[in-house]
Protein backbone atom coordinates (compact mmCIF):
# COMPACT_ATOMS: atom_id res chain seq x y z
CA UNK A 1 0.00 0.00 0.00
CA UNK A 2 1.23 3.62 -0.64
CA UNK A 3 1.20 6.62 1.33
CA UNK A 4 -0.05 9.90 0.36
CA UNK A 5 2.07 11.73 2.78
CA UNK A 6 5.41 9.86 1.83
CA UNK A 7 6.87 8.34 -0.99
CA UNK A 8 8.35 4.88 0.10
CA UNK A 9 12.50 4.27 -0.16
CA UNK A 10 14.07 0.95 -1.61
CA UNK A 11 16.92 -0.16 -0.05
CA UNK A 12 17.68 -3.42 -1.36
CA UNK A 13 14.85 -5.84 -0.07
CA UNK A 14 13.89 -3.10 2.66
CA UNK A 15 11.29 -0.61 2.37
CA UNK A 16 11.65 2.71 4.21
CA UNK A 17 7.90 3.63 5.06
CA UNK A 18 5.49 6.22 6.99
CA UNK A 19 4.46 4.47 10.04
CA UNK A 20 0.67 3.59 9.86
CA UNK A 21 -1.49 2.92 12.83
CA UNK A 22 -1.91 -0.68 11.91
CA UNK A 23 1.88 -0.72 12.62
CA UNK A 24 1.27 -0.12 16.47
CA UNK A 25 0.76 -4.19 18.25
CA UNK A 26 3.95 -4.73 16.09
CA UNK A 27 5.85 -2.08 16.54
CA UNK A 28 5.01 -1.99 20.90
CA UNK A 29 6.04 -5.77 20.32
CA UNK A 30 9.71 -5.30 18.98
CA UNK A 31 10.74 -2.36 20.78
CA UNK A 32 8.93 -3.44 24.16
CA UNK A 33 12.51 -5.65 24.70
CA UNK A 34 15.05 -4.29 27.21
CA UNK A 35 17.71 -5.15 24.96
CA UNK A 36 16.47 -2.51 22.20
CA UNK A 37 14.96 0.11 24.56
CA UNK A 38 18.04 0.71 26.90
CA UNK A 39 20.15 1.65 23.69
CA UNK A 40 17.64 4.37 22.94
CA UNK A 41 17.55 8.00 24.50
CA UNK A 42 13.80 8.22 24.20
CA UNK A 43 12.06 4.82 24.91
CA UNK A 44 11.02 4.40 28.02
CA UNK A 45 10.67 0.71 29.30
CA UNK A 46 8.38 -0.89 29.33
CA UNK A 47 6.89 0.83 26.50
CA UNK A 48 3.08 1.18 26.89
CA UNK A 49 1.15 0.16 23.99
CA UNK A 50 -0.90 3.78 24.14
CA UNK A 51 2.79 5.13 23.87
CA UNK A 52 3.07 3.03 20.19
CA UNK A 53 -0.24 4.10 19.02
CA UNK A 54 0.15 8.25 20.12
CA UNK A 55 4.20 7.73 18.48
CA UNK A 56 2.60 6.67 15.49
CA UNK A 57 0.73 9.22 15.08
CA UNK A 58 3.15 11.94 16.25
CA UNK A 59 5.52 10.73 13.12
CA UNK A 60 3.01 11.68 10.85
CA UNK A 61 2.33 14.78 11.71
CA UNK A 62 6.25 15.17 11.73
CA UNK A 63 6.27 14.19 8.45
CA UNK A 64 3.58 16.45 7.01
CA UNK A 65 4.94 19.39 8.93
CA UNK A 66 8.03 18.73 6.93
CA UNK A 67 10.06 18.57 10.67
CA UNK A 68 10.95 15.11 11.08
CA UNK A 69 11.17 11.31 9.01
CA UNK A 70 10.61 8.58 11.52
CA UNK A 71 9.99 5.71 9.15
CA UNK A 72 9.17 1.67 9.53
CA UNK A 73 11.75 -0.49 8.13
CA UNK A 74 9.91 -3.26 6.40
CA UNK A 75 11.31 -6.26 4.98
CA UNK A 76 8.99 -9.22 3.46
CA UNK A 77 5.69 -6.81 4.33
CA UNK A 78 6.92 -7.31 8.18
CA UNK A 79 8.44 -4.59 10.11
CA UNK A 80 12.03 -4.97 11.20
CA UNK A 81 13.06 -1.75 12.79
CA UNK A 82 12.67 1.87 12.71
CA UNK A 83 14.91 4.27 10.92
CA UNK A 84 14.48 8.28 11.78
CA UNK A 85 15.99 11.79 10.97
CA UNK A 86 15.08 15.36 12.89
CA UNK A 87 16.08 18.57 11.82
CA UNK A 88 17.85 20.15 14.65
CA UNK A 89 15.26 23.52 15.65
CA UNK A 90 18.55 25.55 16.68
CA UNK A 91 20.92 24.53 14.16
CA UNK A 92 19.74 25.12 10.23
CA UNK A 93 20.98 22.78 7.47
CA UNK A 94 21.57 20.49 10.16
CA UNK A 95 19.64 16.98 11.52
CA UNK A 96 19.99 14.10 13.59
CA UNK A 97 19.53 10.29 12.59
CA UNK A 98 17.98 7.61 14.83
CA UNK A 99 17.24 4.17 14.32
CA UNK A 100 16.59 0.68 15.79
CA UNK A 101 16.64 -3.05 14.41
CA UNK A 102 14.43 -5.60 16.23
CA UNK A 103 16.44 -7.83 17.84
CA UNK A 104 16.18 -11.17 16.12
CA UNK A 105 16.71 -9.08 12.89
CA UNK A 106 20.65 -8.42 14.20
CA UNK A 107 23.55 -8.98 12.28
CA UNK A 108 21.73 -8.79 8.70
CA UNK A 109 23.04 -5.35 7.79
CA UNK A 110 19.96 -3.91 7.89
CA UNK A 111 21.09 -0.36 9.70
CA UNK A 112 23.38 0.31 8.07
CA UNK A 113 21.29 -0.12 4.47
CA UNK A 114 18.75 1.67 6.17
CA UNK A 115 20.27 4.53 7.86
CA UNK A 116 22.33 4.90 5.08
CA UNK A 117 19.70 5.13 2.60
CA UNK A 118 17.56 8.09 4.46
CA UNK A 119 21.04 9.57 5.54
CA UNK A 120 21.60 9.88 1.40
CA UNK A 121 18.10 10.78 0.79
CA UNK A 122 18.05 13.28 3.05
CA UNK A 123 21.07 15.20 1.88
CA UNK A 124 19.72 14.99 -1.95
CA UNK A 125 16.19 16.28 -0.79
CA UNK A 126 16.16 18.38 2.24
CA UNK A 127 17.45 21.38 2.69
CA UNK A 128 20.49 19.99 4.48
CA UNK A 129 24.42 20.13 4.65
CA UNK A 130 25.05 17.66 7.85
CA UNK A 131 23.56 14.54 9.35
CA UNK A 132 24.48 14.15 13.16
CA UNK A 133 23.69 10.41 15.56
CA UNK A 134 24.82 9.67 19.00
CA UNK A 135 25.07 6.37 20.34
CA UNK A 136 25.54 5.07 23.89
CA UNK A 137 29.57 4.44 24.69
CA UNK A 138 29.12 0.88 25.05
CA UNK A 139 26.69 0.33 21.96
CA UNK A 140 29.77 -0.57 19.30
CA UNK A 141 27.45 -2.32 17.34
CA UNK A 142 25.24 1.17 16.56
CA UNK A 143 29.27 2.60 16.23
CA UNK A 144 29.59 -0.02 13.83
CA UNK A 145 26.40 0.63 11.58
CA UNK A 146 27.40 4.28 11.44
CA UNK A 147 31.33 3.86 10.66
CA UNK A 148 29.71 1.55 7.40
CA UNK A 149 27.46 4.22 5.92
CA UNK A 150 30.65 6.78 5.97
CA UNK A 151 29.81 8.71 9.73
CA UNK A 152 33.20 10.36 11.02
CA UNK A 153 33.18 10.43 15.52
CA UNK A 154 33.47 13.75 16.03
CA UNK A 155 33.57 13.91 20.09
CA UNK A 156 31.40 12.67 22.94
CA UNK A 157 28.38 14.16 25.06
CA UNK A 158 25.29 12.96 27.85
CA UNK A 159 22.35 12.26 27.14
CA UNK A 160 19.25 11.25 29.18
CA UNK A 161 18.42 7.91 28.79
CA UNK A 162 14.79 7.52 29.68
CA UNK A 163 14.60 4.00 29.78
CA UNK A 164 18.30 3.61 32.09
CA UNK A 165 17.15 6.97 34.04
CA UNK A 166 20.34 7.87 34.08
CA UNK A 167 22.08 10.48 32.07
CA UNK A 168 25.02 8.47 30.23
CA UNK A 169 28.37 9.31 28.19
CA UNK A 170 27.38 8.85 24.22
CA UNK A 171 30.00 8.98 21.09
CA UNK A 172 28.90 11.82 18.25
CA UNK A 173 29.33 11.35 15.26
CA UNK A 174 28.63 13.56 11.84
CA UNK A 175 28.84 13.09 8.09
CA UNK A 176 27.86 15.45 5.27
CA UNK A 177 28.34 14.88 1.58
CA UNK A 178 31.81 14.28 1.35
CA UNK A 179 31.45 11.36 3.61
CA UNK A 180 28.07 9.77 2.37
CA UNK A 181 29.07 7.89 -0.46
CA UNK A 182 26.14 7.15 -3.31
CA UNK A 183 26.08 2.95 -1.82
CA UNK A 184 25.56 1.49 1.33
CA UNK A 185 29.07 0.64 1.89
CA UNK A 186 31.68 3.93 2.06
CA UNK A 187 33.14 5.44 -1.16
CA UNK A 188 36.42 3.74 -1.37
CA UNK A 189 38.99 6.35 -1.05
CA UNK A 190 39.46 7.91 -4.42
CA UNK A 191 43.10 6.66 -6.69
CA UNK A 192 45.49 9.04 -6.46
CA UNK A 193 45.70 11.17 -9.15
CA UNK A 194 48.83 9.08 -11.39
CA UNK A 195 51.17 11.88 -12.72
CA UNK A 196 49.56 12.82 -15.68
CA UNK A 197 50.38 15.60 -18.20
CA UNK A 198 49.62 19.47 -17.67
CA UNK A 199 46.01 19.92 -18.11
CA UNK A 200 45.29 16.18 -18.19
CA UNK A 201 43.21 16.68 -15.27
CA UNK A 202 41.08 19.12 -16.39
CA UNK A 203 37.19 18.12 -16.43
CA UNK A 204 35.02 20.15 -19.21
CA UNK A 205 31.84 20.20 -17.66
CA UNK A 206 29.52 23.04 -20.22
CA UNK A 207 26.46 24.57 -17.63
CA UNK A 208 23.67 27.02 -19.11
CA UNK A 209 21.94 29.64 -17.12
CA UNK A 210 18.37 29.16 -18.73
CA UNK A 211 16.48 32.29 -18.47
CA UNK A 212 12.82 32.82 -18.96
CA UNK A 213 10.95 36.23 -19.76
CA UNK A 214 10.77 37.25 -16.02
CA UNK A 215 14.22 37.14 -16.36
CA UNK A 216 14.43 33.92 -13.53
CA UNK A 217 16.89 31.64 -13.68
CA UNK A 218 16.07 27.63 -13.67
CA UNK A 219 18.22 25.73 -11.04
CA UNK A 220 18.22 21.84 -11.43
CA UNK A 221 19.00 19.85 -8.02
CA UNK A 222 21.39 17.05 -8.08
CA UNK A 223 19.69 13.70 -7.39
CA UNK A 224 20.47 11.00 -5.44
CA UNK A 225 23.40 8.89 -5.82
CA UNK A 226 25.26 11.67 -7.89
CA UNK A 227 28.01 13.58 -5.83
CA UNK A 228 27.16 16.60 -4.49
CA UNK A 229 23.25 15.49 -4.62
CA UNK A 230 20.93 18.38 -2.77
CA UNK A 231 22.87 20.84 -4.16
CA UNK A 232 21.43 23.44 -6.77
CA UNK A 233 23.50 23.97 -9.85
CA UNK A 234 22.89 25.13 -13.54
CA UNK A 235 21.69 22.33 -15.95
CA UNK A 236 24.19 20.83 -18.20
CA UNK A 237 26.79 18.03 -17.92
CA UNK A 238 30.21 16.77 -19.02
CA UNK A 239 31.82 17.34 -22.72
CA UNK A 240 32.20 14.28 -24.42
CA UNK A 241 34.96 12.85 -26.46
CA UNK A 242 34.87 14.29 -29.38
CA UNK A 243 32.15 16.82 -28.61
CA UNK A 244 31.98 20.80 -28.59
CA UNK A 245 30.72 22.63 -25.85
CA UNK A 246 27.56 23.52 -27.59
CA UNK A 247 26.72 19.96 -28.55
CA UNK A 248 27.30 18.63 -25.33
CA UNK A 249 25.04 21.74 -23.24
CA UNK A 250 22.27 20.93 -26.19
CA UNK A 251 22.23 17.27 -25.71
CA UNK A 252 22.25 17.55 -21.90
CA UNK A 253 19.31 20.32 -22.19
CA UNK A 254 17.37 17.68 -24.28
CA UNK A 255 18.59 14.42 -21.64
CA UNK A 256 18.32 16.18 -18.47
CA UNK A 257 15.20 18.87 -19.08
CA UNK A 258 13.79 17.60 -22.72
CA UNK A 259 14.01 20.67 -24.03
CA UNK A 260 15.12 21.54 -27.50
CA UNK A 261 17.94 24.64 -27.99
CA UNK A 262 20.09 25.69 -30.99
CA UNK A 263 23.18 26.57 -30.79
CA UNK A 264 22.52 30.13 -32.52
CA UNK A 265 20.92 30.36 -28.81
CA UNK A 266 23.60 29.61 -26.57
CA UNK A 267 25.06 32.98 -25.22
CA UNK A 268 28.74 32.46 -23.85
CA UNK A 269 28.70 34.04 -20.75
CA UNK A 270 31.15 33.24 -18.08
CA UNK A 271 33.27 30.38 -16.55
CA UNK A 272 33.69 28.47 -13.72
CA UNK A 273 37.22 27.09 -12.54
CA UNK A 274 37.62 25.56 -9.43
CA UNK A 275 39.39 22.41 -8.23
CA UNK A 276 37.01 19.55 -7.84
CA UNK A 277 37.57 15.99 -6.40
CA UNK A 278 41.27 15.41 -7.36
CA UNK A 279 40.64 17.07 -10.59
CA UNK A 280 40.16 20.83 -11.86
CA UNK A 281 36.95 21.93 -13.29
CA UNK A 282 36.47 24.59 -15.76
CA UNK A 283 33.03 25.25 -16.79
CA UNK A 284 31.94 27.43 -19.35
CA UNK A 285 28.86 29.01 -18.10
CA UNK A 286 26.07 29.96 -21.04
CA UNK A 287 23.08 31.70 -21.17
CA UNK A 288 19.83 31.06 -23.59
CA UNK A 289 16.78 32.80 -23.43
CA UNK A 290 14.54 30.73 -26.27
CA UNK A 291 14.31 26.79 -26.82
CA UNK A 292 11.57 24.49 -27.72
CA UNK A 293 9.35 23.01 -24.79
CA UNK A 294 8.75 23.37 -21.44
CA UNK A 295 12.01 22.17 -18.82
CA UNK A 296 11.10 18.99 -16.55
CA UNK A 297 13.49 17.39 -14.82
CA UNK A 298 13.55 13.70 -16.77
CA UNK A 299 15.90 12.44 -13.97
CA UNK A 300 13.78 13.00 -11.60
CA UNK A 301 15.59 15.94 -10.34
CA UNK A 302 13.81 18.94 -8.73
CA UNK A 303 13.78 22.25 -10.92
CA UNK A 304 13.72 25.85 -9.30
CA UNK A 305 12.65 29.28 -11.48
CA UNK A 306 14.93 31.62 -9.32
CA UNK A 307 14.96 35.28 -9.53
CA UNK A 308 18.96 36.60 -9.44
CA UNK A 309 18.38 38.57 -6.45
CA UNK A 310 17.45 35.14 -4.43
CA UNK A 311 20.02 32.75 -5.98
CA UNK A 312 22.21 33.06 -2.65
CA UNK A 313 19.12 30.93 -1.44
CA UNK A 314 20.07 27.61 -3.01
CA UNK A 315 22.84 26.15 -1.93
CA UNK A 316 25.14 25.50 -4.96
CA UNK A 317 28.51 23.84 -5.05
CA UNK A 318 31.46 26.09 -4.84
CA UNK A 319 32.76 26.71 -8.07
CA UNK A 320 29.24 28.72 -8.81
CA UNK A 321 29.28 31.17 -6.22
CA UNK A 322 31.33 33.59 -8.52
CA UNK A 323 29.03 32.65 -11.32
CA UNK A 324 25.95 33.71 -9.21
CA UNK A 325 27.67 36.73 -8.47
CA UNK A 326 28.11 37.63 -11.98
CA UNK A 327 24.69 36.55 -12.77
CA UNK A 328 23.23 38.63 -9.96
CA UNK A 329 24.74 41.52 -11.77
CA UNK A 330 23.80 41.19 -15.41
CA UNK A 331 20.36 40.07 -15.48
N1 LIG B 1 25.92 20.72 -14.57
C1 LIG B 1 26.61 21.36 -13.63
N2 LIG B 1 27.67 20.75 -13.03
C2 LIG B 1 28.32 21.43 -12.08
C3 LIG B 1 27.94 22.75 -11.70
N3 LIG B 1 28.80 23.19 -10.73
C4 LIG B 1 29.68 22.19 -10.48
O1 LIG B 1 30.59 22.18 -9.66
N4 LIG B 1 29.38 21.12 -11.31
C5 LIG B 1 30.10 19.87 -11.26
O2 LIG B 1 30.46 19.43 -12.56
C6 LIG B 1 30.31 18.02 -12.67
C7 LIG B 1 29.29 17.73 -13.73
O3 LIG B 1 29.18 16.42 -13.83
P1 LIG B 1 27.80 15.61 -13.92
O4 LIG B 1 27.95 14.42 -13.06
O5 LIG B 1 26.64 16.49 -13.67
O6 LIG B 1 27.88 15.29 -15.43
P2 LIG B 1 26.93 14.43 -16.30
O7 LIG B 1 25.58 15.09 -16.36
O8 LIG B 1 27.70 14.22 -17.55
O9 LIG B 1 26.67 13.17 -15.40
P3 LIG B 1 27.17 11.68 -15.41
O10 LIG B 1 28.67 11.71 -15.28
O11 LIG B 1 26.49 11.17 -14.17
O12 LIG B 1 26.67 11.13 -16.70
C8 LIG B 1 29.84 17.52 -11.33
O13 LIG B 1 30.93 17.12 -10.54
C9 LIG B 1 29.19 18.76 -10.76
O14 LIG B 1 29.15 18.76 -9.37
C10 LIG B 1 26.83 23.36 -12.33
O15 LIG B 1 26.42 24.48 -12.04
N5 LIG B 1 26.20 22.62 -13.29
Amino acid sequence: MSDAIFAPLQAGDLTLRALRAEDAAELHRLVNDWEVARMLARVPFPYSRALADEWIASTRAQIEAGTAWHLAIVRDEALVGCVGLTTARERPRHAELGYWVARRHWGQGIGPRAAGRLARWALANLDLDEIHASVLEENARSAAVLARIGFQEDGWAEQDFTARNARLPVRRFRAGRAELSAGPEPAAPAPAPAAAPAGASLLLVVACGLVDADGRVLLARRPEGKPMAGLWEFPGGKVGPGETPEAALIRELQEELGIDVSAACLAPFAFASHPLEGRHLLMPLYLCRRWGGTPEGREGQALAWVRPNRLGDYAMPPADKPLVALLRDFL
